[in-house]
């Protein structure tokens, strides 16, 4: 058997509350994500969804527990590190997106993910083709936006050019923070269906978290169920597949 590109052995992350609490969130994942895998996560309110994908990002230092990537310890670099192989989308459009760029400056940003090279705008010219070949994929006119800055697009289109961003770079691993959650069903349909197909065109491997049963079920090969910090269910593709909307509620009693 191929080794995980991605496993979490015994995690468990805290967070400081305001009163300097220390609050236990994630409470011991047990986690192996192979190439390709494209895992829906739903669970509660609280049941640290968030905090799971802000432990594998880096933004969140686990308190034990290890995260390895391609059989690598990975669990003390940093979170601009791990940017060189983790991209991740945010549900609020303004994240992950720079207002005072223009489209086509932020793409070229995003090609430079994880380097730490100066960003030269004399390069973006000849670049142009390319970007708006990409933003048409996105189906939603971004590609004849690309000399308006961020903060004049649409929340649609920011959240594409965000997908955008974090797919340009191919990540190893693509996290997806309820990306599609701010945006009205239309929009949020097409950016599905657009993730989608690139995570299959590219083969890519992603963590999607959702509030919506639907999708959870309809997307992915593989559905994942936290609850209270824990791993309730971890579903796979065959098991997936016989399961209705209903069965996905019992997982919430
Ligand atoms: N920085 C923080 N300080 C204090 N509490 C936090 C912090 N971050 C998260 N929490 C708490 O940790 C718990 C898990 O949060 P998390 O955002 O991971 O849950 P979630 O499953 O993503 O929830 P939701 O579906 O509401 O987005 C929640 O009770 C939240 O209030």
């Amino acid at each position: 058997m191929t080794e995980p590109i991605l496993e979490l052995k015994d995690v468990k992350t805290t967070v400081k509350s305001a009163d300097g609490q220390v609050i236990p969130i994630l409470k011991g994942i047990n986690l192996k994500i192979n190439v390709g895998d494209f895992i829906t996560i739903i669970g509660t309110n609280g049941a640290g969804k968030s905090t799971l994908l802000s432990t594998i990002a880096g933004n969140l230092r686990p308190s034990s527990g290890s995260i390895m990537h391609n059989g690598a310890d990975i669990t003390k670099w940093n979170e601009e590190k791990r940017t060189q192989f983790i991209a991740r989308v945010f549900q609020d459009p303004k994240l992950g997106t720079a207002p005072r760029m223009t489209v086509a400056e932020n793409l070229l940003l995003a090609t430079k993910r994880g380097m730490r090279k100066p960003l030269t705008l004399r390069k973006l010219k000849p670049k142009i083709p390319e970007f708006i070949e990409l933003a048409k994929s996105m189906n939603n006119g971004l590609e004849n936006r690309m000399n308006t800055f961020v903060s004049g697009l649409s929340g649609g289109q920011r959240q594409a050019l965000s997908f955008l961003m974090a797919t340009i770079k191919r990540p190893d691993i693509l996290l997806l923070d309820e990306h599609t959650a701010a945006l009205d069903p239309h929009t949020s349909q097409n950016l599905l269906n657009v993730t989608d197909q690139k995570i299959k065109q590219d083969h890519l491997t992603a963590l999607m978290i959702t509030h919506h049963m639907e999708d959870a079920l309809k997307y992915g090969n593989r559905l994942l169920v936290l609850k209270d910090g824990k791993v309730k269910a971890d579903i796979n593709q065959e098991e997936k597949e016989k399961l209705q909307v209903s069965d996905l509620y019992n997982f919430f009693e």
